[in-house]
């Protein structure tokens, strides 16, 4: 039998990260940007960085005529200093819609759900992605997974008001969550993590979560088990939470007042330097 072949190492498996997520980026910007698009939501995050020099690399010319619309104070620099035209959602028109949103997520599951709020962005983020006609989701090949929970295990992120911060705390390690808790602040920062909208994040991590299609997938908390969509609903009602990193429901444009949370696409920057787009189920 062949030796195995080396782990990479860590600088290694640190650049193919980079990589695949500047892949997937530059993919799904080819494929989503069309030139007469006016109106671009640009999330958080890592993966972001990428579309946005993807974009900036298709020159003036071809930009100067979109507004971009960002998730919070990271996306705003980035637009602005890739000498983007900085707009904010307050100013969309009422019932005009972006064009197009691009996102990360930390963790994507076959059906397109995701985890979003590793970086305590969620809030901002989840109104950019149901303002436009399509949002597709930029990730590298960690994040694809069967089942939410699986890979990223640090829990599901969810915006608190701070002084609700433990009775949420407390209904969640009742709802199968006991090792929640509130997120502390940066080194240098004394406290809790405080977001771009004054709030707390609370992570709660759950066992992985169901989808309708598997063998319990009627799971709607016995025992702490529970579907993402049944999750979902659970923790928006609790009171003192502002917004949940589930993004979920159905794919593509639905209601009135928005898109969906869900991607029409995600790309995944992968390993061996290709790129895996996963499509909505129509
Ligand atoms: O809070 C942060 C956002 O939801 C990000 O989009 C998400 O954490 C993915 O970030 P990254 O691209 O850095 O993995």
């Amino acid at each position: 039998m062949a030796p195995a072949p080396p782990a990479a190492s860590a600088q290694e498996q640190a650049r193919l990260v980079e990589e695949s997520k500047r892949l997937a980026a530059y993919q799904a910007v080819k494929d989503h940007l069309h030139p007469d698009y006016t109106r671009i939501g640009i999330g958080s995050g890592s993966t972001v960085v990428y579309v946005v020099e993807a974009i900036a690399a298709l020159g003036a010319a071809a930009t100067s005529g979109m507004l971009f619309y960002p998730t919070g104070a990271q996306s705003e620099e980035l637009i602005e200093v890739a000498g983007l035209r900085l707009q904010t959602i307050n100013k969309l028109p009422a019932g005009a819609q972006l064009d197009v949103a691009f996102d990360g997520a930390d963790e994507v599951d076959e059906a397109l759900n995701l985890i979003k709020g590793g970086g305590a962005c969620l809030w901002q983020e989840k109104i950019v992605a149901t303002s436009a006609k399509k949002f597709v989701c930029v990730a590298d090949f960690r994040k694809l997974s069967k089942r939410l929970g699986t890979s990223w295990t640090k829990g599901i992120p969810i915006e608190v008001l701070p002084m609700a911060a433990n009775r949420v705390l407390a209904e969640l390690r009742s709802m199968g969550a006991p090792d929640a808790r509130i997120r502390p602040g940066l080194p240098g920062k004394a406290g809790a993590i405080v977001t771009d909208n004054g709030m707390w994040i609370i992570d709660a991590p759950f066992p992985p979560l169901r989808l309708p299609t598997d063998e319990d997938g009627q799971a709607g908390g016995e025992a702490g088990i529970w579907t993402v969509d049944a999750l979902a609903d659970r923790l928006i009602k609790l009171p003192g939470v502002a917004e949940i990193g589930l993004f979920h429901g159905q794919n593509g444009l639905q209601t009135q007042n928005g898109g969906a949370q869900k991607p029409v696409a995600a790309y995944f920057g992968m390993a061996d330097g290709s790129v895996e787009v996963k499509t909505a189920p129509s």
